[in-house]
């Protein structure tokens, strides 16, 4: 076919008129949705365009919001793109509201459904809302209860013990340790055991496989978005379609779904295989791959298309593993600057003949349950919720605020359909306001110690008062299984081995931004976490 210069600028006419009316549209819309909300306070816009960027490609701006909600109270506007602004939730009360009403009132905005899309497809349980989101979730939810969780301890610490031959056998020469990049092995750890245990499939990354998923995932984690791409990922709040525009992050992003694809297709039809093998011999299959196969046969009460199955596995491995991985390494790290805290924890690990049982996973230690919970507090993978309204709602406030409009201070806010609302979760998990004067040290005996959990910070809905795992319909499926996990790796590690940074407890930490950010070394390259190891003797 061959198009002629006049046609290309008729065509190219046709699009700059639709863009631009397409554009007027909607900020008619916004302009009017702007008139039916109270005006709260909020800083100043300092961008005619994008209104505070800064707050959005920081990969950490918990302590910009937490300065906001000191200075303009618990709830506030901050300017976005082409004079819009969005609300900011810092009450507890308010947030216990939003997030009871995710998948309904809230629900994703039109830029993260399309990032979502772009990663694991359509129809998945993240994209989903109201009943199909019911529906989908309830046909995982057997998965990750805690007599299933429970039953997967024993690959926890077998694939756990891999990586501690491996470490062995570094060090077996090197009597005052050697430096390992932890962060790959962990994330090595957390592959392999929600292989195992989630969808019954060894990608066998602790013996030297190279998984196409990781790698994918490093690469992300390793390639720093350009200029250019941070000024598209700013301007796609408000046109997601410019994400489709050819750079490197979008090119891994299209790889990393086809890499999952792969690998889940790959799994599904293994299951199904086993699954009638197994169903011969009368086993019952618990397994994430094999309850998603039940989900989707004929007779199923779900209806599960196999597009949707295939989705619900990439979400599951990317949810599962990357931010299990994230949260192992912040915890070596904080122990790492905690040397104190480190020997605690060893002690109380050394008085057990062996690896902890079930019971005292969950119950029976104290000290690893408030480093685990300390180190989620402060590092949570997923530092934000953000949602946008389809229908008004008004949302009841733990304490009046005065806005900028009404002399009177108001008890709940009106929030009119169409309005962008955000929770900042590392923000208020490491809050002064909500957990003292101490918020942002880590501090594992809070956990343990008598009146060690503030009374604000109590009034937060969500696991332990922390919002690291979100709350409502939509919060975190695998919190048990995470939390599970992160004990079992931590208990083998420290007992056997001690890590130290190898510049010193005063060692920088800085963040990589992956699919979610990445602690890192500063200075080192991409999110390598070189970390000095050795023996405990
Ligand atoms: C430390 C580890 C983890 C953290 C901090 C974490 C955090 C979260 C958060 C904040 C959400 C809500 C996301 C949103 O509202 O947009 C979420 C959802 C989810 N998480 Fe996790 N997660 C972790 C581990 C896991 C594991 C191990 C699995 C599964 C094996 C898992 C599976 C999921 C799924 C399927 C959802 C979506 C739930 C839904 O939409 O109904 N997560 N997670």
């Amino acid at each position: 076919m061959t198009v002629n210069i006049g046609t290309s600028c008729q065509l190219l006419d046709v699009v700059a008129v639709s863009v631009f009316t397409w554009s007027f549209i909607r900020l008619a819309h916004l302009v009017r949705r702007h008139a039916r909300t109270a005006r709260l306070k909020g800083p100043p816009s300092n961008n005619l365009i994008f209104g505070f960027p800064e707050v959005l490609v920081t990969p950490d701006s918990a302590e910009i919001y937490e300065a906001w909600a000191v200075r303009y109270g618990p709830v506030y506007q901050v300017p976005s793109l082409l004079g819009t602004s969005r609300i900011l939730l810092c009450d507890p009360k308010a947030i216990a509201h939003f997030y009871a009403r995710d998948t309904t009132t809230y629900r994703l905005t039109p830029l993260a459904k399309f990032l979502t899309y772009m990663l694991v497809g359509r129809e998945s349980l993240v994209t989903s809302h109201g009943d199909a989101h019911k529906r989908l979730r309830k046909s995982i939810t057997p998965a990750f209860t805690v007599t299933v969780i429970r039953t997967h301890l024993p690959t926890f610490y077998d694939t756990v013990y891999k990586a501690k031959v491996a470490w062995d056998n570094i060090l077996e020469n090197s009597p005052d340790g050697a430096t390992i990049e932890v962060q790959e092995w962990l994330s090595r750890i957390s592959l392999d055991i929600i292989g195992i245990a989630g969808f019954s499939h060894d990608f066998a990354s602790l013996s030297g496989k190279k998984s196409a998923v990781s790698t994918v995932l490093e690469d992300i984690a390793n390639t720093e978005p350009s200029p250019a791409f941070v000024y598209i990922s700013l301007l796609a709040q408000l046109f997601p379609a410019l994400l489709r525009l050819p750079n490197p992050r979008t090119r891994l992003t299209h790889m990393l779904n086809k890499n999952m694809g792969m690998i889940s297709q790959e799994l599904l039809e293994r299951t199904k295989k086993d699954n009638e093998k197994g169903a011969s011999e009368g086993q019952k299959d618990n397994s994430i791959t094999g309850l998603l196969i039940k989900a989707g046969s004929a007779d199923s009460e779900f209806h599960m298309s196999e597009e949707e199955t295939l989705a619900q596995m990439k979400v599951l491995l990317l949810a599962g593993y990357e931010t299990t991985s994230i949260s192992l390494t912040w915890a070596l790290m904080e122990l790492c600057r905690d040397q104190e805290a480190q020997t605690t924890l060893r002690e109380e690990l050394s008085q057990l003949h062996g690896d902890p049982t079930w019971d005292q996973v969950t119950n029976g230690l104290p000290y690893l349950d408030a480093v685990v919970h300390e180190t989620l507090r402060l590092h949570a993978p997923i530092t934000e919720t953000t949602r946008i309204a389809t229908e008004d709602d008004v949302v009841p406030l733990s304490d009046p605020v005065f806005t900028a409009s009404s002399p009177h201070p108001v008890t709940h806010l009106s929030i009119p359909s169409g309005t962008i609302v955000s929770v900042p979760i590392a923000s208020i998990n490491r809050s002064t306001s909500f957990w003292g004067s101490d918020a942002k040290v880590f501090k594992p005996s809070r956990w343990i110690e008598e009146g060690g959990i503030p009374e604000r910070a109590k009034e937060v809905q969500g696991h332990r008062h922390i919002l690291t795992f979100s709350d409502g319909p939509r919060a975190c499926i695998g919190k048990g299984f995470a939390v599970a996990v992160l004990k079992a790796v931590l208990s083998v590690l420290i007992r056997n081995f001690i890590f130290e940074f190898r510049g010193g407890p005063e060692t920088k930490v800085g963040i990589a931004v992956g699919v979610f950010p990445r602690p890192k070394i500063k200075g080192e390259e991409g999110s390598r976490v070189p970390l000095h190891v050795k023996r405990v003797e």
